[in-house]
């Protein structure tokens, strides 16, 4: 698929990118905006990053941000030996993430393989958003999750599947390998046509988040070019990683593409998403990045709409953490299920 292939709503993102750039989007003005935005001073990225760390927080702050943190969950299961019984299981926990308190919050969305969305929406039933914003979504990893390697064709196949079958969110992998050998106009095509196969029959669009693999694009300066990338070419949020590489995600990689969310929505008024996802499993840890997220970009980013832990067992750790705020004390290790 080229530029010239591209469909028309998409084309109306490929304009706006154009204006951005300087021209027409090509592998050369993608080059010279990229390569152009000024370099990453680590140092200080990693002081801010490591301020975050030092807030005290009320009782009531913290209960406050336990519920929040919960409201922001993709609760993930991505193995290969998840079955629909697997699935079953993480939708009741999204459902009722705590059995003692049916005022505990709920889950953003339940994050599956693709072959696994009819199985989530069906558990999911009435309680599946489906559009809604009262109910709980189904986020579809896609395109060849998680190393990429497939032909456009196999991707976009894989995602407009999962968008059949109900997926509302699709988390997509980039190319890290044309990304890394400077071919930005293969990785901005691939979402752009990603996104388009985003699209449902009824015109609207499941959101599209893009996952940067920040352990495999290695330098802070590669993750804000691959930021500002995924933003052009149309992605909703933009991700760390697929929880399969390590090092997944951190509190600089996130805290630098939150500033990149910042400067976007002062560069367009557009709001962009941001998803640190793998490897985030204490309580104490998301905190912090409500921290990151309120004195980057503000509040109003602290909602499912704008930002979203992608994790499989941090909710554990919440719910033991929420449960001693509750009655000053734990219920013990059997209190949440360790799956
Ligand atoms: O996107 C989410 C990750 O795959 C989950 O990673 P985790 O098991 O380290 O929480």
């Amino acid at each position: 698929m080229t530029l010239k292939d591209t469909p028309a709503t998409t084309l109306a993102k490929v304009d706006r990118a154009g204006k951005i750039v300087g021209g027409i989007v090509n592998d050369s003005s993608l080059r010279r905006y990229l390569e152009g935005i000024p370099g990453i001073d680590a140092v200080g990225l990693e002081a801010r990053a490591g301020s975050f760390g030092t807030r005290s927080i009320k009782t009531t702050s913290k209960a406050w941000a336990l519920d929040r943190i919960i409201e922001l969950i993709d609760l993930t299961t991505l193995e290969g030996a998840d079955t629909p019984g697997k699935v079953r299981s993480l939708v009741a926990k999204a459902l009722l993430p705590d059995p003692t308190d049916p005022a505990c919050p709920r889950v953003a969305a339940v994050c599956v393989y693709g072959d696994m969305v009819p199985y989530a929406v069906e558990a999911l039933g009435s309680a599946h958003s489906a559009g809604r914003d009262d109910g709980i979504n189904v986020a579809a990893v896609a395109t060849a999750f998680p190393s990429g390697r497939a032909s456009l064709d196999i991707k976009l196949r894989d995602t407009a599947e999962a968008v059949a079958d109900g997926a509302d969110e699709i988390d997509m992998v980039i190319d890290r390998g044309a990304f890394l050998a400077g071919r930005y106009s293969t990785v901005y095509e691939q979402i752009a046509a990603v996104k388009e196969a985003c699209r449902r029959t009824d015109g609207s669009y499941a959101h599209l988040k893009v996952i940067l693999e920040t352990g495999e694009l290695a330098t802070y300066d590669n993750v804000r070019r691959a930021s500002w990338l995924a933003i052009l070419a149309g992605g909703d949020f933009i991700k760390t990683s697929t929880g399969k590489v390590s090092p997944a995600a951190t509190l600089p990689m996130t805290l630098l593409m939150l500033e990149v969310v910042r400067d976007w929505h002062r560069l367009t008024g557009e709001k962009i998403g941001v998803k640190p996802a793998g490897g985030i499993r204490a309580a104490k840890d998301a905190v912090r990045y409500l921290v990151a997220v309120a004195e980057t970009v503000g509040e109003e980013w602290l909602d499912p709409h704008l930002f979203r832990f992608g994790a499989s067992s941090l909710l554990n750790d919440v719910l033991l953490q929420r449960q001693k705020v509750r009655t000053g004390h734990y219920s013990g290790p059997d209190y949440v299920t360790l799956d």
